[in-house]
């Protein structure tokens, strides 16, 4: 279970809360939406949900671990999908991987073996020897995935996972998700895409300006909502239709 208790984040030279004594529970294989306009918070939430980024303050707790007192516990726990590609363009995808792999504390047959088998089931099985910089979006994402759950995480973060991608890509990715969380691992994603979210998530939060605006089940969501028939609709009479630019 992960348990969010006030948590904060403001950045240096900002005079605003990108995250904001937020409250949240998470549960045990949920697979949960975090989903806003653009700016709204999401990935300063799972940045810090991950411990990529240190909250300026509130506390949050994993299976109730803490980054401050049980850090190496954590991370062997947890998987990071991030929204940047975070592999080597000049490695292979086996390499990638074996490094990634090597990371977790993974090695020998059974490295190699969870490798192709994610490989194989991801359609990606004859590029394992390709070097990353010939790959197409679709298949960095794939690629960018497993090298995040060759541990088997227990929680899984992942930061837009399907944006760019082909529908044929965003299937296998999604697909490859829920056969993950059947084995027991829980999700949280963020995501623009809200008929994907819609489908794929168990709960959902729609955030605006670093608070939640309402969180629930997709469906019940939608019911609460006069005249909403979809999960978009309900995201704009939450957040409105005002353009999010800034700079
Ligand atoms: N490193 C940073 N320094 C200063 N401000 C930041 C930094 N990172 C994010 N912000 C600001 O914090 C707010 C939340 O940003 P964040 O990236 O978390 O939103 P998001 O919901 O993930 O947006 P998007 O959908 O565009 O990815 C925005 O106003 C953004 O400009």
């Amino acid at each position: 279970m992960i348990q969010i208790n006030q948590l904060s984040k403001k950045y240096k030279g900002t005079d605003f809360f990108s995250v904001s004594n937020l409250d949240l529970i998470i549960h045990e294989k949920e697979i949960f939406g975090l989903l806003g306009p653009n700016g709204a918070g999401k990935t300063t939430l799972i940045s810090m949900l991950s411990s990529l980024l240190k909250p300026t303050s509130g506390s949050f707790s994993i299976n109730g671990l803490t980054y401050h007192d049980n850090k190496n516990e954590l991370k062997q726990l947890i998987g990071i999908v991030p929204q940047e590609y975070a592999l080597y363009p000049s490695l292979t995808a086996y390499e990638n991987l074996s490094y990634f792999g090597s990371m977790y504390g993974l090695k020998g047959e059974e490295l190699k073996d969870k490798i192709h088998g994610h490989l194989k089931t991801l359609g990606l099985d004859q590029f394992a020897h390709k070097r990353i910089k010939a790959f197409s979006g679709g298949m960095k994402r794939r690629i960018n995935l497993i090298a995040s759950i060759l541990h088997q995480p227990k929680v899984l973060f992942l930061d837009e996972p399907t944006v760019g991608v082909d529908v044929q890509s965003k299937n296998a990715i999604i697909a490859h998700l829920l056969a993950l969380n059947e084995t027991g691992t829980t999700i949280i994603y963020t995501s623009h895409h809200l008929n994907e979210a819609e489908n794929f998530c168990t709960r959902v939060a729609i955030i605006d300006h670093g608070e939640i605006v309402c969180k629930g089940f997709p469906k019940e969501l939608i019911a609460a909502q006069e005249n909403a028939y979809n999960l978009e609709e309900v995201f704009l009479s939450q957040t409105g239709k005002a353009l999010r630019d800034h700079a």
